[in-house]
């Protein structure tokens, strides 16, 4: 179906209409395939100077699937190719209207995927976009340039004037740094809109990144909401500088004073800058982690000179230490905050348990899990209209821990999976036993996801599904490569980062005789603009 005779597929009320992101439409820098992937292996010639590098840097467009990239997309929508392409060819790209810290009055058409509002600037005769957080399509806003970019700016909000009612609920904010933390972006924004942007990101992604007929994506489901949305997060990561030089001399003023000099600050990362901002609690995070970060912040703030370089703490929700498991199941209410990061954490997902090193992956929101796993069920067994017997085999490819192969392993006879990290597989291979899964059946492998391919030689490609969740940077051509030529009945590609998803998704469907069968954005991270996504693909 085309996605302009869709209403379902295009962006609900968000200032982009569906005739506006049609695939093709807005003039793609090319995807990059070649340096991301290795294929041509040609690069450019060494500029002769590092002052022509820099303006080579400075000239080129962005990387493919970077979040430039993803803005400037964006950005051609907003303003039209046409246009665009004029002012590249006239090298007026960078000719702003704004200077530095210019206030003025925008209307915000638009979300970005990053969740930042994109006006249009008013100026007729001179077209250009700024970005501005914590506003919302439809509204009128007063804000300051900080910025100049490439046929952008980005702006600080100074005033919200005419707030869109619709979509803004001030009274839903929970956290005191809200605005100024750039870990939230959408707190003013009841639950059910938050969703609805993040439909609209997935949507977005695919019509720019997918490089497939509109007719062959479906249309994007509802995201899955995540049952909290506060004091969900099992991992929260604040960080601190050490002390430069000259603060280094203040030493002797705060010994033994569990005093806290004014410029140390432990927390996240101001919006828009690279500079730490001081958070005593976060609203988000699960309540045993804001328990404990007091007494994680004092002991920092007690031997603050001694750190030589910035540290990065880690908080960690997990089920107590047990004894056997079946105590561990009759108190699972009873959690602990983790701070080492090589502590072992637990956890439940649905009847499952996990384990694995603190500072190694695992999902950050534990109450969305089993939603998420009983969803890739139902999609590899339910959604089969085929007629033809059940899959048998499994590949869980960058398993991590083992979440996808464990909690699927009782509908499969053999289930494999391979990760880069040698802990991440000893806590799977543990996970398996913990989960009284016979190691008959199932086996993980430390290794780049590509050596997969060796082992399943001896699987029936018709039997098997491939469940892959990569990282935000998506699979390697020589990963996507093997698995077309391996060519499995059904994958299933669970993807933090849908611009990537989308840009692999394109590949098997266009390359491999896939059909991308259903999207679906998961909402792992309420109240940020975050979205993950599951896209279900099956061999014709
Ligand atoms: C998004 S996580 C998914 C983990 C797991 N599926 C889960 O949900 O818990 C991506 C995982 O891929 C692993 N990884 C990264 N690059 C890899 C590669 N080239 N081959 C195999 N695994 C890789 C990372 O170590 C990480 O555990």
């Amino acid at each position: 179906m085309d996605s302009e005779a869709d209403p379902e597929q295009g962006l609900s009320s968000f200032g982009l209409n569906s005739s506006q992101t049609t695939a093709g439409a807005v003039n793609k820098p090319p995807l990059n395939w070649g340096r991301d992937f290795g294929l041509n292996g040609a690069t450019d010639a060494a500029p002769a100077s590092k002052r022509k590098a820099k303006k080579a840097k400075k000239d080129a467009l962005p990387e493919a699937c970077t979040p430039d990239d993803i803005l400037w997309r964006e950005i051609n929508v907003i303003l039209g190719k046409d246009y665009v392409d004029q002012v590249l060819l006239e090298g007026q790209e960078r000719h702003s209207p704004f200077k530095y810290h210019d206030e003025a009055e925008f209307e915000v058409v638009a979300m970005s995927s990053t969740g930042n509002g994109l006006a249009k600037s008013a100026e007729a005769a001179h077209p250009w976009v700024v970005a501005i957080p914590f506003v919302l399509p439809g509204e009128k806003v007063r804000a300051r340039v900080y910025r100049n970019d490439r046929m952008y700016s980005a702006a600080d909000l100074i005033e919200v004037l005419e707030p869109n009612t619709e979509l803004r609920d001030d009274s839903g904010v929970q956290c005191k740094y809200f605005t100024r933390c750039g870990g939230c972006q959408y707190q003013m924004v009841p639950y059910a809109k938050q969703l609805e942007l993040k439909r609209d990101v997935v949507v977005k992604a695919y019509n720019n990144y997918a490089e497939m007929p509109a007719t062959a994506i479906p249309t994007i489901e509802s995201t899955m909401p995540s049952p909290l949305q506060y004091n969900y997060r099992t991992k929260i990561t604040p960080h601190f500088e050490a002390p430069n030089r000259h603060q280094k001399k203040e030493e002797s003023n705060y010994l033994d004073t569990g005093e806290r000099p004014e410029w140390f600050k432990i927390g996240f990362n101001q919006v828009g800058q690279h500079k730490v901002m001081d958070i005593e609690d976060c609203p988000i995070a699960t309540p045993i982690i804001n328990e404990t970060l007091p007494a994680v912040r004092a002991n920092a703030i007690k031997n603050l000179f001694q750190y030589k370089k910035g540290v990065s703490l880690i908080l960690r929700d997990s089920l107590p230490q047990p004894d056997d498991v079946e105590a561990l199941a009759t108190d699972v209410e009873k959690h602990i905050c983790l701070t080492d990061h090589r502590a072992t954490a637990r956890e439940r997902v649905g009847s499952y348990f996990f384990e694995y090193p603190n500072g190694s992956f695992f999902q950050n929101n534990n109450c969305v899990l089993p939603s998420l796993t009983s969803y890739v069920e139902s999609r590899i067994f339910d959604a089969d209209k085929s007629g033809s017997p059940p899959p048998t085999h499994l590949v869980d490819a960058y398993c991590g821990a083992g979440l996808f192969a464990i909690t699927l392993a009782a509908r499969f006879d053999t289930v494999v999976g391979i990760e880069l990290s040698a802990e991440s597989i000893r806590a799977a291979t543990r996970n398996a036993e913990l989960n009284h899964i016979p190691s008959s059946k199932i086996k993980f492998q430390a290794g780049d996801a590509t050596e997969i391919f060796r082992t399943v030689k001896s699987f029936p490609p018709s039997e098997t599904v491939v469940v892959i969740d990569p990282p935000r940077k998506g699979c390697d051509w020589v990963f996507l490569k093997q698995l077309l030529a391996f060519g499995p009945r059904r994958v299933v590609y669970v993807s933090c980062n849908v611009h990537t998803q989308a840009r692999d998704v394109g590949m098997m469907v266009n390359l491999g005789g896939y059909v991308l069968e259903s999207v679906r954005g998961f909402d792992l991270f309420p109240q940020t603009a975050h979205v993950e996504s599951v896209a279900v693909l099956r061999l014709e």
